[in-house]
């Protein structure tokens, strides 16, 4: 550390929802093509890094007791990364204040995998670029290049290569925890399985974005948003987590424009006309007992963004 090297740093990152995902059939690798249309969350998860003898990660939040504190913790992977690539040892303590639902479908793991490498590179003074830093959230995972840039944006390939899209205007949701989680790779094995017991594999070409859904994010438009937005993964997330239905029937009956499962779920997803409406839906989402918590928020919101240090 120099002498004016900051004594530790706090980077925010927010959570997503997808408004489209579009998913072809597997790849030989595995993965599954995308078409997937994020939209960053005004939820947070706050990643400080102080320097330390050695990497060590810790965790508040209400559901903390989830987040793996070891060497598979996303947030120890991407110091690890960034150190092995300028040649020095990752010795920073990592602490995650955790707001964004574990294992939720909203990307929590990767906003931290993020936001330690923001966090990280400021700390140490790396100064790696813009798209080096993508090309490590690559590496990472699917869905953490794009808790990076935040905003809106397509996510082709597996969800990490991205062209940034324009919002006209900020959309306001509310969000159903579930009670547990839902593993990410069961829920597109489930998919998959679905599609063959029904003969419908797409095969395993790129799927495209909605023009429809590209035009309402440009205008603004919530309305046009609430017709347009399409989750391929909520079948299979309906499948292994019967209940979801009720939840997304009372939000329904709230008077949400749209309700749909947050990518792999089971977090659902309600699209509001405004904010009050927003908070109607949650007020009504709560008390239909269908979930474990309600939040509201909205977005799009930036990135992976330093506020202190
Ligand atoms: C469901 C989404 O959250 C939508 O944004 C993402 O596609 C998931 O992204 P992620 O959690 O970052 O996923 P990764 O860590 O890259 O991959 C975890 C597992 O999910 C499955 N996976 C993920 C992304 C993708 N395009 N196809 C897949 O089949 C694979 O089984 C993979 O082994
Ligand atoms: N920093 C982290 N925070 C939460 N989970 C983590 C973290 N690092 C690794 N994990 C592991 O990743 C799993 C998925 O957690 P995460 O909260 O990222 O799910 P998710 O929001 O459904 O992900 P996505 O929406 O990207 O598919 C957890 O069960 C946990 O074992």
């Amino acid at each position: 550390m120099t002498a004016s090297s900051p004594s530790s740093v706090t980077v925010r990152v927010p959570a997503k929802v997808n408004v489209q995902l579009a998913v072809a059939g597997p790849r030989s690798d595995g993965f599954h093509a995308l078409a997937n249309v994020f939209l960053a969350v005004s939820l947070y998860d706050r990643v400080t890094v102080t320097p330390s003898d050695g990497l060590r990660v810790t965790c508040s939040g209400p559901d903390a007791a989830q987040v793996p504190l070891d060497a598979s913790n996303l947030a120890a992977r991407a110091a690890l990364a960034l150190a092995g690539r300028y040649g020095r040892e990752a010795d920073v303590h990592i602490h995650i204040d955790k707001d964004i639902p574990v294992a939720g479908g909203m990307a929590g793991g990767s906003a931290d995998g993020a936001g330690a490498l923001v966090a990280c590179d400021a700390l140490w003074g790396t100064g790696a670029s813009r798209s080096e830093l993508l090309e490590i959230c690559a590496e990472l995972g699917s869905d953490v290049p794009f808790s990076l840039i935040g905003g809106v944006a397509l996510g082709e390939g597996r969800g990490e290569v991205l062209t940034p899209l324009e919002a006209g205007g900020t959309f306001h949701w509310v969000f159903a925890v579930a009670d547990g989680g839902l593993s990410t790779p069961a829920v597109y094995g489930e998919c998959d399985r679905l599609r063959a017991a029904a003969g419908t594999d797409p095969g395993p070409d790129q799927p495209s974005a909605s023009p429809a859904l590209l035009a309402a994010l440009r205008a603004g438009d919530a309305v046009a948003l609430a017709a347009a937005v399409s989750n391929d993964l909520q079948s299979a997330a309906l499948s292994l987590r019967p209940s979801l239905a009720s939840t997304l029937s009372a939000g329904v009956e709230a008077g949400a424009l749209a309700a749909l499962v947050s990518g792999s779920g089971p977090t659902t997803a309600f699209l509001a006309k405004s904010r009050e409406d927003g908070e109607r839906v949650a007020a009504a989402l709560s008390a239909s007992g269908t979930c474990r918590a309600v939040r509201v928020a909205a977005g799009p919101v930036e990135g992976a963004t330093v506020v202190a240090g």
